[in-house]
């Protein structure tokens, strides 16, 4: 097993982390994920800025993976790159297909949309709209149901649906991500399987995907990730969750360090949003250059600083992820 190197640097004081501490409120020019503003923490350290941005529903324990992804961008900085430019995929998400070309337009030279299905309250008629039009003007989809269907929900929907290079979390449990598998010849590709689990190889042992899809924050680090990417044994597509510039860049850090990588990333949703701290990774020719914040890096965060309560919340958040992992 590749070890994922989390011994290797020392918990930075949390008193240090706060000092530069900033949450805000990113506006977003498109609802994703139930969401029409992303909020988000982020601080600097010695090798550059970091993200502390767990969605706010989440409790501490899933936070602090977050937080030590944030901290080891900031006092470790990025793994060394094999690439300068990574694929990165349009993402769809679950707007009306009248509205798709539109979207796309925010991503030029992209060969890879995926598209958001299985959203509460829509019918499979509009999945396979939206799928439709996005397919007329970028020829390779995937689709992220995000444990959205049933088993025969699932196999129905794909058969409506139609050629796709993969079904991202078509289901929600390990045990029917390997049914749907074995009724289809669909790749699968395990999402939530992966990032929320105990344990994270389960996908690989029930054979019940094709693709691992990973996030940096929620793992715990470009380091952990790339481990993980490693030891997993799956085409890899690493993405986004919803990250301002800066998680971004460790993402495409993540991305860059791969040894192998076959697969547009999920690193594109900088677009989704109205407004950053930092210039955003804007797709040029189908792919996303390799930056990083150093320490130095101009960021902005006015207009985008959520006021006295929010800073707070965020930063009492912080203080108790950071005990924690000083626990873990
Ligand atoms: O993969 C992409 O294209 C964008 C990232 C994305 O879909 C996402 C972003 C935030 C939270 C969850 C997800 C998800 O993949 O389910
Ligand atoms: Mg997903």
């Amino acid at each position: 097993m590749v070890r994922d190197e989390r011994q290797d640097w020392v918990l930075p004081d949390v008193e240090d982390v706060l000092a530069s501490a900033v949450a805000v409120r990113l506006p977003m020019r498109t609802r994703f994920r139930g969401l029409t503003a992303r909020e988000t923490m982020v601080f600097a350290g010695p090798a550059g800025w970091g993200e502390f941005g767990p969605f706010v529903e989440y409790d501490d324990p899933e936070a602090a993976s977050w937080l030590r992804a944030g901290l080891e961008a900031a006092w470790v900085g990025p793994p060394a790159a094999v690439r300068d430019i990574v694929p990165v995929n349009a993402t769809v998400p679950a707007i009306p297909a009248d509205e798709v070309a539109a979207l796309l337009e925010r991503y030029p030279g992209a060969g890879t949309a995926k598209v958001k299905v299985a959203e509460a309250g829509q019918t499979l008629d509009d999945d396979v709209a939206r799928v439709a039009a996005t397919r007329a003007v970028i020829g390779r989809v995937r689709i992220d149901a995000n444990g959205g269907w049933t088993v025969d929900e699932a196999v129905a929907a794909l058969r409506a649906i139609g050629d796709v290079e993969y079904a991202e979390q078509p289901c929600r449990t390990v045990e029917e991500l390997a049914a749907v598998r074995r009724a289809v010849g669909v790749p699968i590709a395990a999402d939530e399987s992966i990032r929320k689990a105990d344990d994270p190889y389960r996908v690989v042992a029930a054979d019940a995907a094709d693709v691992a899809v990973v996030k940096v924050a929620p793992l715990g680090g470009m380091r952990a990730t790339l481990a993980l990417a490693e030891n997993i044994g799956l085409d890899i597509v690493v993405s986004s969750a919803l990250d301002s510039a800066i998680g971004m860049a460790a993402g495409v850090a993540a991305a860059a360090a791969l040894p192998r990588l076959e697969l547009a990333c999920g690193l594109g949703t900088g677009t989704l949003l109205a407004a950053d701290v930092a210039t955003s990774f804007q797709m040029i020719d189908g792919g996303v250059g390799v930056r990083w914040f150093d320490a130095g890096a101009t960021i902005d965060t006015v207009g985008l600083a959520l006021g006295p309560e929010g800073q707070h919340r965020w930063r009492e958040r912080l203080r108790r992820c950071h005990r924690l992992l000083a626990a873990r």
